[in-house]
């Protein structure tokens, strides 16, 4: 089963071996510990009692569709808004009062990039990394977010996307040990999205703990090693991709990888097929929660041909995080 807001998956976390000494953190170590987190606009809470661990070395992604509070979230964490209820540690301290001693260890990336708009991109960075005592190579990460066609115009005149990659840049090279990412990939090209991914990826690997937002199911599934679903202000479900996708297997233990769908008529029964249930999304579509095998095909067909129901499209493929919300609140992530 996916794990419920309750539990904390710091309890069992995925370690590496013990490499520092005494004090040092190690990756899976919580980096960011978010409780019954509450915050409010005008009287209504866009998060509301939100809990959440996120650990060094590891990819978080925090996927919900637009206004669940993911970025109000995340805000809270940056110290940038102060929560109504609830608590927030990063890195063991709050991120309101020992703001100062965060700075240099945490890296944040706004979703509107949040950079002054009159300096130039590789000013900019080479100014960001001057504040920090062993900051990254500048001239090595921007050529691998690929900075350089436009290192001397202003951030104001930047595309969307440009502006992304530099905020990015900006947000690590101070080798922060846990980074903020908010919709880091949002309105990049392919391959600008790949140089996104491959450097996440290359933090984790060296025991930063990623906080990612999204609301790009393809992301959180190429990226995350723990997801968060979020929607309406709270969590819904929580765990590995694989364990929000395979539905924790049914009583034989088995699991629920594959899904069936079928667009037919509507209103077939749920139990059309044996030992798996017809879920109807919407009129006419249908997909199945149980073990999808060969047979299944087959048993398929003979029941429709029975109420001589002529099937439009069958198919069966992976459930994705995007099944996984429609199943938990019926509506689709988009
Ligand atoms: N400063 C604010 N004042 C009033 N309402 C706000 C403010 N900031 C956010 N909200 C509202 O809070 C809700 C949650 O917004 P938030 O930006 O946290 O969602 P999100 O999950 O990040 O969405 P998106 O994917 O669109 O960025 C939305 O309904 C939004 O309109």
């Amino acid at each position: 089963m996916p794990r419920t807001p309750a539990t904390d998956p710091a309890a069992h976390p995925r370690t590496t071996p013990h490499e520092g000494g005494p004090g040092r953190a190690r990756a899976g170590d919580v980096a960011l510990r978010v409780d019954g987190l509450v915050k409010r606009y005008a009287g209504t809470a866009v998060v509301d009692g939100l809990s959440l661990v996120a650990r060094r070395g590891a990819i978080t992604a925090v996927l919900g569709p637009n206004g669940a509070g993911k970025t109000t979230t995340v805000e809270c964490c940056e110290g940038l808004r102060s929560p109504d209820g609830g608590s927030v540690e990063v890195l063991g301290l709050d991120p309101l009062a020992d703001a100062a001693a965060l700075r240099p260890r945490v890296g944040v990336m706004l979703q509107d990039g949040g950079l002054p708009t009159g300096v130039r991109a590789l000013e900019m960075l080479e100014h960001v990394a001057r504040m920090y005592a062993d900051p990254r190579d500048v001239g090595e990460l921007a050529e691998r977010l690929g900075l350089g066609s436009f290192a001397r115009t202003t951030v104001r005149r930047l595309s969307g996307g440009q502006r992304q990659r530099l905020a990015l840049a900006v947000a690590v090279v101070g080798r922060p040990e846990l980074v903020f990412l908010d919709e880091p990939s949002a309105g990049m090209d392919p391959q600008s999205r790949r140089a996104v991914w491959e450097l996440v990826t290359e933090l984790r690997a060296d025991g930063v703990g990623v906080v990612l937002t999204t609301h790009l199911m393809d992301e959180a599934e190429a990226l995350a090693d723990d997801v968060v679903i979020v929607d309406r202000g709270k969590v819904i479900a929580q765990g590995s991709v694989r364990e929000l996708v395979t539905d924790g297997g049914g009583a034989d233990g088995r699991e629920h990888e594959q899904t069936l769908r079928l667009e037919a008529a509507p209103g077939l029964p749920a139990d059309l097929l044996p030992g798996l249930e017809l879920r109807e999304r919407a009129p006419g579509q249908y997909v199945t929660k149980g073990v999808v095998e060969p047979a299944t095909l087959v048993a398929l067909t003979e029941a429709l041909a029975a109420r001589d129901v002529l099937a439009s499209r069958v198919s069966v493929g992976r459930r994705t995080l995007e099944d996984v919300f429609l199943d938990l609140t019926g509506r689709n992530l988009r």
